[in-house]
């Protein structure tokens, strides 16, 4: 590389489903990035594997595991900037397992804050999320609605925020928290509900079986929600450094609407068998999430670009490719 070229920026969660769009992004901006892709037993670098040539030729793959120290800080030396979506994202999976959420979204949150403290790296973007306020209080939900975890992922998603924030106020570490409303798209894990719908469908089933047809969610494009991204990392520090920004639409759904909007795009009547218990206990279920954004906007002009079924629309015919459901069915992606 020559000695003018631009420090890389770093990602973790590279190889996810957001981080992978993010990764395409980053180098359409022309970035080089440097991607943190976790070892697993199916030797698999994800939806990295599938990015074209030209794409990867400007990314750097680097095994290594938010839980561990020094891979973390190995990764980051010498970056620009850090995107931290390395997370266990599954909410029913909490339930099962939360000392591996409290590790990987808690430790992990920390390991990546005290890399970039000690580098001194200019710009580090957090990911939390929505879950983070529980069930709605108050409509639409703005960054100063209250912090209420009903899960142990929410928890620990909400344990991470509070590291990152403690951080900015110790340490001056420069980090922006991003906190996105539910994102859907291409190369989401089949075990969230649009990629369920849909693969119900692509396989030939009229009858779609489903947890609680009553949550409303607000969904964002992956694009979308990757344009934020790319706007709390590039903007001028003293609009974002230290605080959190809300990304989705305002626009409300509730799961129910959402299956009949799916069969409308996909051009099936479909019939629902509904289980409420069957996904999640009734306490732990967010009922109500809608999104305020207007920070987000106001301090970068953020604004999504998609509608709810341009969204959809794209989403099913990556879906309906036998190549990309194939890639479902042989298990590697689905966490
Ligand atoms: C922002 C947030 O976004 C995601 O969390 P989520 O909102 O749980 O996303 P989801 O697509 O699993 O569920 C959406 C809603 O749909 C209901 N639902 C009904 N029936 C089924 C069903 O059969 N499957 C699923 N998955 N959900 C169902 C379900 O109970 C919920 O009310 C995470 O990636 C998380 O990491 C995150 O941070």
């Amino acid at each position: 590389m020559p000695a003018s070229a631009p420090a890389p920026v770093a990602v973790t969660g590279a190889e996810g489903f957001i981080g992978s769009h993010l990764v395409e992004a980053l180098v359409a901006a022309g970035h080089r990035v440097r991607a943190m892709v976790q070892y697993n037993s199916f030797s698999s670098y994800g939806w990295l594997e599938t990015l074209p040539g030209e794409v990867m030729d400007n990314v750097e793959v680097v095994l290594g595991d938010v839980r561990d120290p020094g891979s973390v800080h190995g990764l980051v030396t010498g970056t620009e900037a850090v995107y931290h979506l390395a997370a266990l994202i599954a909410i029913p999976y909490s339930y099962r397992a939360p000392h591996s959420y409290v590790e990987t979204n808690v430790t992990g949150t920390l390991n990546v804050l005290e890399a970039v403290r000690h580098l001194g790296i200019p710009r580090l973007v957090h990911t939390s999320t929505s879950e983070t306020y529980g069930t709605a209080q108050t409509v639409p939900i703005s960054e100063d609605h209250p912090i209420n975890t009903q899960s142990p992922y929410a928890a620990s998603k909400a344990g991470g925020d509070r590291l990152a924030d403690s951080y900015h106020a110790s340490f001056e570490v420069p980090v922006v928290t991003l906190r996105p409303f539910n994102t859907f798209g291409p190369r989401q894990s089949m075990r969230a509900v649009i990629p369920t719908v849909i693969g119900q469908v692509a396989a030939g089933e009229r009858t779609i079986t489903l947890g609680d047809l009553r949550p409303t969610r607000d969904f964002s494009y992956v694009k979308d929600t990757v344009a934020a991204f790319l706007a709390v990392g590039t903007a001028p520090a003293a609009d974002v450094v230290g605080r959190t920004f809300n990304s989705g639409t305002g626009e409300e759904i509730s799961v129910g609407d959402l299956v009949s909007l799916i069969g409308k795009i996909m051009d099936t009547e479909l019939e629902v068998r509904a289980d409420q218990e069957r996904i999640r206990p009734a306490a732990s279920e967010v009922m109500r999430l809608v999104c305020d954004a207007s920070r987000l906007r106001a301090a970068t002009g953020w604004a999504p670009a998609h509608t709810l079924e341009q969204g959809l629309a794209q989403t099913v015919a990556f879906f309906r490719d036998p190549l990309n459901l194939g890639r479902y069915k042989a298990g590697i992606y689905n966490v």
